[in-house]
C-alpha cells in the first residue's frame, strides 16, 4: 500500500477573520499549513498534495519545497479535495484527506487512521465522544427534546480511504455538497469505520481556537 495525503488549505477562514487565508496564519512563526504537513510527514506520509487559493500556489510551493506538491483549490471544500485527489501520484492507493485547519493533528493519529484502512474497512474517520448534553431546538429557540448522545461522535480529520472508493464517492457526489468526505462514501452505501480521535486535532475555526492551539503548541514543545 502507498499512502498519500490531500491537505485542504484553500478556504478563506471567514470565521477567523484574519488578514490572510486561514491556513497561512502563523502559530509560533509557522503557518497552519506547514504544521499540518510536518505532522503528516512525521506520521509516515510522503506523497502530499496541498490545495491552496489559486493566487498562492507559487509562493506556497516555494514555502513547502519538496514536502508537498501544491495545486489550486475550488469554491467549496469538496472542490478542493477533488482537485488534490486528481493531483496525487498514480501509485497512491490509500488517501488521507486532512484539513490544514487541524494543524496540530499528531503523527500518531495520522498513523492510526492510515493503518486502519483495509479492504474490510476502506473508509476510516477519527472521532471523539460528545461530552455535553445535546438539545434539539426549534427556530424560536425553544427546546424540542434531548438527544441521546451515547452513539454520537465529533468527527475530525485526517480521514482515510481506499483511493478508488474516494474517487467514486466524489464522482457520484457531483454538485451535492457534504461537510466531510466520509459522508460522500456513506451515500454509496459503504460503511465507514470510526477510530479514536485526538483532542489535539481540533479545528482552528475562530480566534479563540487559534489562541488555544497556540497555547497547546507551547505546552507540547520541549
Ligand atoms: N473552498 C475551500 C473551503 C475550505 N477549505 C479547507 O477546508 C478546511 C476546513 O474548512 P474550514 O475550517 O471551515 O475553513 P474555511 O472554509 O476557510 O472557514 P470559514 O467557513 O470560516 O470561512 C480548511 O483547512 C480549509 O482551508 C478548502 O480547502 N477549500
Ligand atoms: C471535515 C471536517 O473537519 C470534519 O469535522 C469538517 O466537516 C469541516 O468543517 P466545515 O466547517 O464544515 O468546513
Amino acid at each position: 500500500m502507498t499512502t498519500g495525503a490531500v491537505v485542504v488549505a484553500a478556504g478563506s477562514g471567514s470565521r477567523l477573520g484574519a488578514d490572510r487565508p486561514k491556513a497561512f496564519v502563523q502559530l509560533a512563526g509557522v503557518t497552519l499549513l506547514e504544521h499540518a504537513v510536518a505532522r503528516l510527514r512525521d506520521g509516515g506520509v510522503r506523497a502530499i498534495v496541498a490545495v491552496v487559493p489559486d493566487a498562492l500556489v507559487g509562493q506556497t510551493q516555494a514555502l513547502l519545497g519538496d514536502a508537498a506538491q501544491v495545486v489550486a483549490g475550488g469554491a467549496e471544500r469538496q472542490d478542493s479535495v477533488a482537485a488534490g485527489l486528481a493531483a496525487l501520484p498514480a501509485d497512491v492507493d490509500v488517501v488521507l484527506v486532512h484539513d490544514a485547519a487541524r494543524c496540530l493533528a499528531p503523527a500518531a493519529l495520522v498513523a492510526r487512521v492510515a493503518s486502519a484502512v483495509t479492504a474490510d474497512s476502506p473508509a476510516v474517520v477519527p472521532g471523539l465522544p460528545v461530552v455535553d448534553t445535546v438539545k434539539e431546538v426549534d427556530a424560536s429557540g425553544l427546546v424540542v427534546g434531548t438527544v441521546d448522545r451515547a452513539p454520537l461522535r465529533r468527527v475530525q480529520t485526517p480521514q482515510g480511504f481506499e483511493r478508488a472508493l474516494l474517487e467514486r464517492a466524489h464522482a457520484a457526489a457531483g454538485d451535492s455538497a457534504a461537510t466531510d468526505d466520509a459522508a460522500l462514501v456513506e451515500r454509496l452505501g459503504v460503511r465507514v469505520r470510526l477510530v479514536e480521535g485526538d483532542p489535539l486535532a481540533l479545528k482552528v475555526t475562530t480566534a479563540e481556537d487559534l489562541a488555544l492551539a497556540e497555547w497547546l503548541l507551547t505546552r507540547l514543545s520541549p
